[in-house]
């Protein structure tokens, strides 16, 4: 299980003032529990790990079994929360070159309906002209432009080269139980379907069929997904202390660092499996707290790679910001760095060593070095990488980010401020109903 450490934001903000929220969270815990804060429409979240059935897990597995056996390739086609939750854990659990590997045992994963862009699209449909591929269609609204322009492709697609029949099987939707174009889709062809409850939101949906079908399809073990997410919940439960409950410190203290000035948490990983986890982080922080002119603004990135790209911002730019650290604590493979007679690269003095201590030293030189240059730091170990310890991870931010938003006094689960472009986009495209839009946009170009 993950554990959490604040000691290195002492030196910028007291123990005592983080303790002191004790109460404040107590209340925003009990908002949570009893379901009478903002969004409180949106809480299915909360205690989804727990209620999640053996049977639905089956159910899952048994889709996942059809299109691992029928597809070469498999197409996420998500936005948002409807694809970076699966995409985090199936990167995180991979081996980086899964894709280039002979020997196969997933389908390969690709993921499409998160962008517009037409070479995108173009290079996609192009690769899998040749391949026996199938689609998961995911969108809780059935709505979204980027998804729908995608699964209209790749629906067409998987059709003219697998026929109507085989398509049936290989297409799957996950999408709201009654409305929106994916379920009309979804009924009208007779696909399997899986459903987005109502009640939960869809940057909090990684444990429901969203997150759960792809990444049974990769070839992951769900049940220990879900398992570790259940532990993180009991161990960040509204009945845990305080000073014992991981969620309830990281959320007063990345407040109270933000009301100290700190207007940006930079999440930090030095293991690039990990990048998707900080795409699925910043949409869960972004969305949930960014409103009313308020919120820690969520970045990200990858170690020791960023180090010698955004390495000088962070140690010696404007001091506004924060780091936590996901620190990976026990790799999967041993590699030692070679003695070399010659030793024309002068690193002998590495011989011997694993490349997983170089990194642990550049983390630990680049912790010390950030808080020297005046950058608070939080460090959240993650024992190693598998799916009971990245089930663990995903709950905690969840959990952390409804605290948080709490705190903060926003709600955390709408994100209104998301429909400005696509009202202006529909304007511009004169999409039917959007006539007086089409016309007030005009006026402006
Ligand atoms: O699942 P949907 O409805 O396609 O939405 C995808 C994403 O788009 C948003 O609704 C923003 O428009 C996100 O909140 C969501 O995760």
């Amino acid at each position: 299980m993950i554990s959490l450490n604040i000691e290195k934001t002492f030196g910028f903000i007291s123990k005592e003032k983080v303790s002191a929220y004790d109460a404040e969270v107590k209340a925003a815990q009990e908002m949570l529990e009893k379901g009478t804060g903002k969004g409180n429409d949106f809480l299915g979240w909360l205690h989804l790990p727990s209620f999640i059935s053996k049977e639905h897990l089956a159910e899952l597995n048994a889709t996942a079994k059809v299109l691992r056996d029928n597809c070469e390739v498999v197409i996420i086609a998500g936005i948002g929360g409807s694809y970076l939750g699966a995409r985090a854990v199936i990167e995180a659990l991979s081996n980086s070159f899964t894709w280039l590997q002979d020997k196969k045992t997933a389908p390969v994963m690709i993921y499409a309906g998160h962008n517009i862009s037409e070479d995108y699209l173009y290079e996609l449909t192009e690769y899998l002209k040749d391949k026996k591929f199938g689609v998961i269609n995911i969108s809780k609204s059935g709505t979204t432009t980027e998804t729908a322009l995608a699964f209209r492709l790749l629906k067409k697609q998987c059709e003219d080269q697998r026929g109507k029949e085989t398509a049936k099987q290989v297409i799957v939707a996950v999408t709201d139980a009654k409305k929106g174009a994916a379920r009309v889709t979804a009924d009208k062809e007779g696909y399997k379907t899986f459903i987005i409850p109502d009640n939960v939101g869809g940057r909090f949906s990684v444990l429901t069929p969203v997150g759960l079908l792809p990444i049974a399809v990769a070839g992951f073990d769900i049940e220990q997904l879900v398992a570790g997410a259940a532990d993180m919940e009991k161990a960040c439960g509204a009945d845990v202390p305080f000073a014992e409950n991981p969620a309830a410190i990281y959320a007063a203290t990345r407040n109270e660092l933000y009301r100290s000035g700190k207007k940006i948490e930079i999440l930090v990983n030095f293991c690039p499996k990990l990048h998707y986890v900080s795409e699925w982080w910043k949409q869960l922080y972004g969305e949930s707290e960014g409103k009313d002119n308020k919120g820690i603004f969520p970045a990200s990135v990858d170690f020791s790679t960023d180090l010698h790209s955004m390495g000088q911002w962070i140690q010696e730019g404007e001091r506004s910001i924060f780091e936590t650290v996901i620190s990976l604590d026990k790799v999967d493979h041993k590699l030692e760095v070679p003695f070399d007679e010659a030793n024309l690269d002068g690193l002998n003095f590495l011989a011997g060593k694993r490349v997983d201590e170089v990194n642990k030293m550049a983390e630990l030189g680049t912790q010390l070095a950030h808080v020297d240059g005046g950058v608070p730091n939080m460090r959240i170990v993650l024992p190693s990488l598998n799916e009971y310890n990245i089930g663990g991870l995903l709950y905690f931010f969840e959990k952390a980010c409804g605290i948080s938003g709490y705190l903060l006094g926003v709600n955390p689960f709408n994100q209104p401020g998301v429909e400005a472009y696509k009202k202006n986009m529909f304007a511009l495209l004169d999409k039917p109903g959007y006539e007086e839009e089409s016309k007030a946009i005009r006026a402006k170009l």
